[in-house]
């Protein structure tokens, strides 16, 4: 029997939004991943603290997660009072469930400072990376760790990608999602609560709480 392939997409999704989800969804799909793991961060390793506290963000998570089943959402970050290296996450998923394969999912922006991740190195020996091209983050712009890791680990199509259990990094080709949180929380602070990049009961969930009126974090 082929072992199960998962993702773990981890993120602040401090709103999550359609920029987030759709470019993994079309990804996922092509790759045949029976599920996509959710992981809203806690305490972000490299960035301001969050707009909005965990609890808040996990319930949006749930919310637009429900729209599509490959998509799981997990508490575990979130439960615990520690910063959220992947590399930590990625440890216990792979504890927890061994005989998966696993997949973290990155935008473009995230590759150009994977080098600078908690034990980046040690992440690959536990999973492929894949990276969603987004709006603005050019592969020409990274620095020489990420050129060298990518010539010794980049894979060209999916095949090659499937036959590697860890190690190998995909660098998709789904179609651009143009938004970012940033921009999301300057909208809902100016007052605009729906916006077509998030889905309608974030919207209704964010104006039911009185989230993202006050001064929004850059
Ligand atoms: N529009 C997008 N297209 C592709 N990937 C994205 C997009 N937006 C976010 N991502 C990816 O999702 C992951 C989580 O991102 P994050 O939650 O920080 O969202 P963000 O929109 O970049 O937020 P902020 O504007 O607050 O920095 C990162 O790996 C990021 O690269
Ligand atoms: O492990 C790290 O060192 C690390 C450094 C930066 C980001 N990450 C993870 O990458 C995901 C996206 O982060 P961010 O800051 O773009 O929302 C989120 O799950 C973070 O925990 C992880």
């Amino acid at each position: 029997m082929s072992a199960e392939l998962a993702g773990l997409y981890g993120g602040t999704f401090d709103p999550i939004h359609q920029g987030h989800l759709a470019p993994v969804e079309q990804i996922a799909a092509q790759i045949g991943l029976e599920q996509v793991v959710l992981m809203p961060c806690h305490i972000p390793p490299h960035r301001q603290s969050p707009a909005v506290d965990s609890t808040h963000r996990l319930a949006m998570v749930k919310l637009a997660a429900a729209a599509y089943p490959r998509f799981r959402v997990s508490d575990w970050e979130i439960s615990r009072q520690a910063p959220s290296y992947t590399v930590d996450t990625l440890h216990h998923l792979c504890q927890t469930w061994p005989d998966k394969h696993w997949y973290v999912f990155i935008g473009m922006d995230s590759l150009l400072s994977f080098h600078r991740w908690h034990r980046y190195q040690d992440i690959l020996t536990m999973a492929n990376l894949v990276v969603a091209l987004r709006p603005g983050a050019f592969i020409e712009a990274a620095e020489a760790e990420i050129t060298r890791l990518l010539a010794e680990h980049q894979v060209e199509d999916i095949d090659a990608l499937k036959h590697s259990k860890a190690g190998a990094i995909y660098l998709a080709e789904n179609e651009l999602q143009d938004v970012s949180a940033t921009e999301l929380r300057q909208q809902l602070q100016a007052g605009n609560t729906s916006h077509p990049m998030l889905n309608a009961d974030v919207s209704r969930y964010i104006a039911h709480n009185g989230l993202y009126q006050t001064t929004p974090q850059a």
